[in-house]
């Protein structure tokens, strides 16, 4: 006699997941209608996409219908799959970073603007309240330099994040150093960080020319892209990696780090010879990411708008903020 396997197949949904910032860097937070699973649940606005319908008119629909804004400028942020009971979702996170009209609620749902990381909205969505300190990083990499000049370097750290209002992330990242004068930057670059409250990174390869003159690891790692693949720091606290392919992509996430970084965008002076992927590869890469990702590669602040057009969640980089 042959078993009888009862397997119930849930519906796998596409959701277009609306992120809408103000110009006071609030996100729009909406509260799910009576008659929805997971009524009085706070989310992001948006909606299953239809078929044959494409993610951003999904969302520009969604947010008119729900909300009465006009959705006219964003970028694809990054997705994630959530398995409910009720359904398998595959949310496509996107960045509105300009829309039309005042929100108003057209389903008597309650909405409100409120920070990223808001704690003073309770319950979120079990799919999305994991995500919001993904969400809520800096979207500005600095990178150190200190290798092609003490002073120089120093300097353009000091200017970059002394009197800066956002947070940034800062790796140190010293390939040409070692010894003493490694031990110096390093000290300049900790101390700078702790007095301007910004968040310093270690660069893996870095740590392991350093490790053997600090008492314990100072700050989470940045992992090169082959310590990334060997596994060989996942004891340690590890923020992020850098990678240059979908495969490594995919393998930050699966190893549970908050961001990765993708490059290059552009030919740089320090990659000679290296011709840059340019922006249409660089979304080709990111568009299937589960994490957020960095751009790299020839970038300043100012090309922060046109790397999030392409799907990167911010830019890294060498040279100044401002
Ligand atoms: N809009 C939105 N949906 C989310 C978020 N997080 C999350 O898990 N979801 C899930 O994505 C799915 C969205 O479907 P929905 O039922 O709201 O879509 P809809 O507005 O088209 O619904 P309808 O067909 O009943 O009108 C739900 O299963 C919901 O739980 C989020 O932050 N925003």
């Amino acid at each position: 006699m042959s078993a009888i396997v009862n397997t119930v197949v849930k519906p796998r949904i596409d959701v277009a997941v609306a992120v809408v910032f103000n110009t006071h860097g609030q996100v729009l937070w909406a509260c799910r209608p009576e008659g929805k699973p997971y009524a009085g649940y706070w989310e992001f606005p948006g909606g299953k996409v239809e078929a044959a319908e494409g993610v951003w008119r999904a969302l520009v629909r969604e947010l008119k219908e729900e909300l009465d804004i006009t959705a006219t400028q964003g970028g694809p942020w990054f997705l994630i799959e959530h398995d409910y009971e009720h359904a398998n979702v595959r949310l496509h996170l996107y960045r509105v970073w300009a829309f039309e009209g005042d929100p108003r609620p057209l389903e008597k749902q309650a909405f409100t603007w409120a920070s990223l990381d808001s704690s003073d909205l309770s319950p979120i969505l079990p799919a999305t309240e994991p995500l919001l300190p993904k969400l809520a990083q800096p979207v500005l990499m600095a990178l150190s330099n200190y290798g092609a000049g003490f002073d120089a370097c120093a300097k353009r750290l000091e200017s970059a994040l002394e009197g800066l209002h956002t947070s940034v992330y800062v790796q140190f990242r010293e390939k040409a150093l070692q010894g003493d004068a490694l031990i110096r930057a390093y000290e300049h670059c900790y101390a700078l960080c702790q007095k301007t409250g910004q968040s310093m990174l270690l660069n893996s390869e870095t740590w392991l020319s350093l490790r053997e003159s600090l008492e314990a690891l100072p700050c989470p790692l940045h992992l090169t892209e082959a310590h990334l693949h060997s596994g060989e720091f996942a004891n340690l606290q590890c923020a992020g990696a850098s990678v240059h392919s979908a495969a490594s992509l995919a393998l930050a996430f699966d190893r549970g780090l908050s961001y990765a970084v993708l490059g290059t965008v552009h030919a740089t002076a320090s990659h000679p010879g290296q011709s840059g992927m340019g922006w249409a590869q660089f979304q080709a890469l990111v568009q299937a990411a589960r994490l957020p990702v960095f751009a790299i590669g020839g970038l300043a602040s100012s090309d922060l708008r046109m790397a999030q057009q392409h799907g990167a969640h911010g830019v890294a980089m060498l040279s100044q903020f401002k």
